[in-house]
């Protein structure tokens, strides 16, 4: 037990790490992916080489590495010989989940269906030679696997901070078990502690003055913002057509960020707001010692030692 609560109080305080998340711009498009035998497991690896993927470079790096051990770990215990309809979610992190789904072989991905949150998890799924379906085939899923911007000690979470999170929440409910992997960054007692930008909103285009307007003057959000495309002259406009709007809330507010969703939801114009309320089932983070914690609702973190890959 006093093992357990070391233990915790040490999570805890990685929790609390400042260093900076990356920014929307910075989330890379996917590149085309090609499996090769590893020479050190023998199983298929992804090429991370060229395109949207991290480089090999890249990948070495703490936060990647961390990134990659969350996914494996996750892949593991919950992508099973027996799920066959899988929600591949969107985001730096799962192209991780990928090279795992496909390590597990082609016996195994041959009759499977993987379902995309996305234009990103689409490439990833089509250029890993797994098959491709779509939620409106398949709205029962075994197990969605997605990132998340950040996530808190009740497994809330905010997404879309790659403008994804309207399809994200539709496989995410449609999911029997929807999984968390991210890096210790995301790890926090409540949201917005490392994120700053605010919850990500999508909003139809010709509704987005009024949506802002009642965000800044109803629900006292008076940063809401919308969100500007960085290599085009504009917003942002999302795989569904729509614009985005980040609303950065007090911390008090966030800690109560179910209200907070169901307020912005009734604006008329949103589509889909970007907290993800009582949906996860488990969350996986990365460390920077390779060990990765795993959460629970209502359980304790589980620090599973780094492993020798
Ligand atoms: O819209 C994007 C998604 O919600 C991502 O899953 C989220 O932004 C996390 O992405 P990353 O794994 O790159 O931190």
């Amino acid at each position: 037990m006093l093992l357990s609560l070391k233990r915790v109080s040490l999570t805890f305080r990685r929790y609390t790490s400042t260093m900076p998340l990356p920014s929307y711009s910075s989330t890379p498009l996917p590149p085309p992916l090609s499996t090769h035998p590893s020479a050190d497991d023998g199983k298929p690896k992804i090429d991370m080489e060229g395109g949207s993927l991290p480089s090999p470079e890249a990948s070495k790096s703490s936060v990647e590495q961390a990134k990659r051990f969350a996914a494996w770990e996750a892949v593991d215990r919950h992508v099973l010989p027996s799920h066959k309809i899988i929600g591949i979610g969107s985001g730096s992190t799962v192209p991780y989940v990928v090279e795992r789904i496909v390590q597990q072989g082609d016996e195994r991905n041959k009759d499977r269906v993987f379902l995309p949150t996305g234009f990103q998890s689409r490439e990833l799924i089509v250029s890993s030679g797994l098959n491709l379906g779509d939620v409106d085939q398949y709205p029962t899923i075994d197990v969605t696997l997605d990132g998340a911007d950040e996530v808190d000690h009740k497994l809330n979470c905010i997404k879309g901070g790659g403008a994804c999170h309207l399809r994200e929440k539709v496989l995410a409910e449609a999911a029997k078990t929807f999984i968390l992997v991210a890096d210790y960054r995301k790890n926090v007692q409540y949201l917005g502690t490392n994120f700053k930008p605010g919850v990500p909103i999508e909003v139809v285009p010709f509704a987005y003055a009024k949506v802002l307007q009642n965000l800044r003057h109803i629900l006292d959000c008076p940063k809401a913002n919308l969100r500007m495309a960085v290599a085009k002259a504009g917003p942002v406009v999302t795989d569904n057509g729509n614009f985005i709007i980040d609303a950065p809330f007090d911390q008090e507010r966030m800690k109560e960020p179910y209200t907070i969703m169901a307020q912005i939801k009734m604006l008329t114009g949103v589509v889909e707001v970007g907290l993800f309320c009582h949906m996860a089932q488990a969350a996986y983070f990365g460390n920077e010692d390779g060990s990765v914690t795993a959460r629970r609702v209502d359980e304790l973190p589980e620090v599973i030692p780094a492993k020798t890959q």
